[in-house]
């Protein structure tokens, strides 16, 4: 039986990214169905036992606590929000096949992930405005930021696999801890572009109102998210992110 790393190319794991793109669109397209709703972020909106902090926190602590005694963050492509005091998994341990450097479980990126989504993204994409619907709005915020967290920590992969094929190039970079140098080794302008069109373009076709019997053209340019500010997202975040990611991970590499 081949070695799963055997099998990682650059492109089954950029498949994997388009693949990802798909669940990115359709979790902000579910969050957008509700406004803002302010009070899920607000920590004097309710009060427990414990320090959780806002209802969202609540949310994403809990839900993380859970997902870690099911032996989610046993695998090396799920990261945590909320690492410290996580209870340890509760499953028989699987077999996870060992691709990356084992210095890549260091590389979380979450924090600003959490930033930046509370505080750059959420204001664009959501219509303002408050339905009272908290715990719905919470777990649709806890669902953006696992697809976008598992996206974005994606960029330790695609980072192994660019030092598997050009190993020659990146070595020198790392043991020089120049990180200039290995931005603009991995960074893949056209492929940028690609991406940004193509999220721009789902959220097109996945935030369209679908209807049957109904020739006339009253819905186009109606969208449940607006393209734009998808493609903007990735533009600014998403795929920086990524890239920050893949030189952190990279700078180890040799560890
Ligand atoms: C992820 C990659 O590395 C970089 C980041 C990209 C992204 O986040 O979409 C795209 C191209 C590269 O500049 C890749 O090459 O596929």
């Amino acid at each position: 039986e081949s070695d799963v790393s055997d099998r990682l190319t650059l492109e089954s794991v950029r498949d994997s990214l388009i693949r990802q793109e798909d669940n990115i669109v359709f979790s902000l397209i579910e969050r957008a169905k509700f406004p803002l709703n302010a009070a899920t972020y607000d920590p004097s909106y309710f009060s427990m036992p414990g320090s959780y902090g806002s209802l969202v926190e609540l949310v994403v602590k809990q839900t993380e606590a859970v997902q870690a005694k099911a032996g989610r963050y046993e695998n090396p492509e799920e990261h945590p929000f909320f690492p410290d005091d996580l209870p340890p998994s509760q499953v028989p341990p699987h077999k996870y096949p060992r691709v990356l450097n084992p210095a890549a479980v260091f590389v979380n990126v979450n924090k600003k992930i959490w930033d930046v989504y509370f505080n750059k993204l959420l204001p664009l994409f959501v219509a303002p405005g408050d339905d009272g619907n908290y715990a719905s709005t919470a777990v649709r915020d806890l669902e953006c930021l696992q697809v976008l967290s598992r996206r974005i920590h994606y960029g330790k992969l695609v980072a192994e696999v660019k030092f598997r094929d050009e190993w020659k190039h990146y070595e020198p970079a790392i043991r020089a801890r120049d990180k200039k140098t290995l931005m603009d080794l991995l960074t893949a302008p056209a492929v940028e572009k690609a991406v940004k069109k193509r999220v721009a373009k789902k959220a097109c076709i996945f935030g369209q109102e679908v209807k049957v019997g109904d020739d006339s053209d009253e819905n186009k340019g109606k969208y449940k998210v607006n393209p734009a500010v998808v493609s903007r997202f990735y533009g600014d975040w998403v795929i920086p992110l990524t890239k920050d990611v893949e030189v952190q991970y990279l700078l180890h590499r040799l560890d």
